[in-house]
């Protein structure tokens, strides 16, 4: 574990210089990117350019060749991904990885296995992810295969909610999801911030969503080229970024 720099302190994630390979293949090239407590960052760019390799490298699924990620200050990134999550990482990631056998109450419960002491210590389903989502406590005996789309990416949420993450990563949450399920997502991932004070990194490719965000990061061919304020992000940035 060490100790960010003075002036970084502030920011709850803190990535520099990151690279990653698949193979020979140089996919993240010198990454910097920072997220400060409460604040909503959005991660866009074309298919392809390496918006999902950097939220597996920010979870640990896979390993960096070389730069620093920091969560609230500790070195995270020799960490298993179990570990990064009772660090305080959550991660929903693309496909939403629901276990279809299972129960919308196992697979909540799941989620559990981040806080310290894991399932075996706790078997509390918070309500509040049922005020955001209150399908998932009328579904809660029916299994997760069994839901529609929109209703597992909710239940892949409300999972990473309950271990009481610090940063949120979502993988394009609204991917392939009926526009009325992507109106709840948005919200809910707005209440999420509101009333929990966690920090969010989204990708996503909805323009509406993105620019629900309060900063941004560009992705092009590995690297991040362009980053700001999401309120000076232009109609041509939102064309030229986003497949829409
Ligand atoms: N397991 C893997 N092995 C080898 N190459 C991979 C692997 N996963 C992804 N890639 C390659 O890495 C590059 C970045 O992929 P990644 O999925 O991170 O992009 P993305 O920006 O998330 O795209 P999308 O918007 O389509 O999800 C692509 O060229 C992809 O083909």
């Amino acid at each position: 574990m060490t100790t960010q720099p003075q002036g970084e302190a502030s920011r709850l994630l803190s990535v520099r210089g990151l690279n990653v390979y698949y193979g020979e293949s140089h996919i993240l090239r010198n990454v910097d990117l920072s997220i400060a407590p409460g604040q909503m960052a959005c991660l866009i760019g074309l298919n392809g350019v390496g918006k999902t390799t950097l939220l597996k490298s920010i979870i640990g699924l896979v390993p960096q060749r070389s730069g620093c990620i920091e969560l609230a200050g500790s070195d995270c990134g020799g960490l298993a991904p179990h570990r990064r999550a009772r660090a305080g990482i959550g991660y929903v990631p693309q496909g939403r990885e629901i276990i279809p056998q299972l129960s919308v109450r196992e697979n909540l419960l799941l989620g559990l296995e981040a806080l310290p002491g894991g399932m075996g210590r706790h078997r509390h389903i918070d309500p509040l992810v049922f005020e955001l989502f209150p399908v998932l406590e009328k579904f809660l005996a029916r299994r997760g295969g069994d839901l529609s789309g929109g209703q597992q990416q909710q239940l892949a949420i409300a999972r990473a909610l309950l271990g009481k993450p610090r940063l949120l990563l979502l993988d394009e949450p609204t991917e392939g999801i009926q526009p009325s399920v992507v109106l709840d997502i948005q919200r809910a991932v707005s209440r999420i911030i509101r009333e929990t004070g966690i920090s969010v990194l989204l990708v996503e490719h909805h323009a509406s969503f993105v620019r629900q965000s309060d900063c941004y990061y560009a992705m092009q061919k590995g690297g991040i080229v362009a980053s700001g304020a999401t309120a000076d992000l232009s109609s041509e940035m939102i064309q030229r970024f986003l497949s829409v």
